[in-house]
């Protein structure tokens, strides 16, 4: 049997102590699978004294963790710190240019700085693996980058963050407020260590980046990207969303258009019948459409110690068995740049909600904009009756472009008789 590869390991966190409870509860079949042992040499972390439930005696501890990539030890470096900047970025970049290969579960730092990263980890000839920063425990960086290799790709989408889609569930399964399950979310271990970025929409645009980075071939400019959290989300929407037949879920989509790629990150309303609807919880799901392969659905657990360890250890066994792809599925001098097709050219069908005053000629009113703006309906459904008072209305549009959508919805929201910002989200049919 070969010499154990020696692992220094930044951040003990939940993918941290996940990562080493995981190398020892499997040991002996990881080992056969990698065709050598992996032993933590080295470890760094915020916390010294905390419990994390696995054994840390015997390995050196670095307090700067930064100072991992020139432990003489170490061979390879396993960044789980996170963060696009500080620490992180030091440390992976030291790693690199040590020549060391990298394990990251950092998709802010690749989704910002992976162009430069992956240049350095090329001119180093080294690995520059992230398996674990999408989707966690599924597989979808190999699904696209090796798996699909021979396809032409016109879009990649899915259910991005576990924490959005475990509030999403929660609130309509258990009529649970939004606070109280990302509370229970970030007790999990899902959230990020700001869940604004969960909540927001951006952890699912970083993960977007990257799926579409490797999807198209090119960097993908996250200024441009359109990106929408959970946070309007409301359980009346979440409750009349399944009165129509729908189910309301934060989705990453980008796709080749003519002139570019569109990337956006939002709620949408999409059918029962899809194929994504039924992906609750903490679980993720991972569309891709090809020339080849028509399309492929992979879902899993996309947040939690378990699943992104078990990315992590898959990584770190591709290292020791020799297997490095290009980090972006093409050598960086065939990385393209970033070509954005701006949001007002998307088009769809849309589902607004509003609370307007139970009182003749509202309906007239709003219909008026949207004749207006050329936008015609689908369906429309009012509950209740309360006059003087306010009622939720609810309007599908057919298709149209989202210029027309957001004129017709600011005319719509300074309407007397509509009491509160509408609701708009986005319909898909994925
Ligand atoms: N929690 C999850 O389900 C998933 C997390 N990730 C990513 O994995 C990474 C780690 O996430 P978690 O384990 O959830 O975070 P966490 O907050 O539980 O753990 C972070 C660890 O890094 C350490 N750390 C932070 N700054 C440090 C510094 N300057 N020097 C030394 N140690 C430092 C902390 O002490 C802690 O041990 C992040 O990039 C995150 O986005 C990716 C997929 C899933
Ligand atoms: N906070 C993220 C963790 C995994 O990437 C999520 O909830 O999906
Ligand atoms: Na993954």
């Amino acid at each position: 049997m070969n010499k154990p590869l020696k692992l220094g390991v930044a951040g003990l966190g939940t993918v941290g102590a996940g990562v080493l409870s995981l190398l020892r509860d499997n040991a002996s079949l990881i080992t056969a699978r990698a065709g050598r042992s992996f032993e933590v040499v080295a470890v760094s972390a915020r916390d010294r004294t905390r419990d994390r439930g696995v054994d840390l005696s015997g390995l050196r501890w670095h307090e700067d963790a930064v100072a991992l990539a020139a432990d003489p030890e170490v061979e390879v470096v396993v960044e789980l710190m996170g963060g696009s900047e500080g620490p992180a970025r030091q440390l992976v970049e030291a790693a690199l240019a040590a020549g060391k290969p990298v394990v990251t579960a950092n998709k802010a730092l690749l989704a910002t700085h992976g162009g430069a990263l992956a240049k350095l980890a090329e001119a180093k000839g080294v690995a520059l693996a992230y398996e674990a920063a999408v989707a966690g425990g599924i597989p979808a960086i190999k699904a696209l980058r090796e798996g699909l290799a021979g396809n032409r790709i016109s879009r990649v989408a899915g259910i991005l963050n576990g924490t959005c889609n475990y509030i999403l569930t929660e609130m309509r399964l258990k009529g649970l407020p939004f606070a109280e399950v990302l509370a229970e979310a970030q007790r999990l271990g899902y959230a990020e260590a700001d869940p604004a970025f969960d909540i927001e929409g951006v952890d699912a645009a970083h993960k977007l980046a990257i799926l579409a980075a490797l999807a198209f071939g090119q960097q993908v400019d996250l200024a441009a990207l359109h990106i929408e959290g959970i946070t309007n989300i409301s359980a009346l929407d979440i409750a009349l969303a399944g009165e129509l037949g729908y189910r309301i879920k934060l989705l990453g989509i980008a796709s080749r258009e003519e002139g570019g790629v569109t990337a956006r990150v939002h709620p949408c309303m999409v059918p029962v019948s899809s194929p994504v609807a039924s992906v609750d919880g903490v679980f993720n799901a991972v569309l891709a459409e090809g020339d080849a392969v028509g399309r492929i659905v992979l879902q899993g657990r996309g947040a939690g110690a378990g699943p992104t360890a078990s990315a992590v250890v898959a990584d770190l066994v591709d290292i020791a068995r020799g297997c490095q792809s290009p980090v972006w599925g093409v050598g960086t001098e065939a990385l393209a740049p970033s070509t954005p097709v701006p949001m007002e050219r998307h088009r769809g069908a849309y589902y607004l909600r509003l609370m307007v005053l139970d009182q003749p000629g509202v309906i007239a009113d709003v219909t008026g904009v949207l004749r207006d703006m050329s936008i015609s309906l689908e369906s429309m459904l009012q509950r209740g009756r309360a006059p003087g008072e306010a009622v939720p209305v609810v309007m599908v549009t057919h298709e149209c472009e989202e210029a027309q959508m957001q004129a017709a919805l600011k005319r719509i929201a300074e309407l007397s008789s509509v009491v509160e910002q509408p609701a708009l989200i986005r319909i898909e049919t994925l």
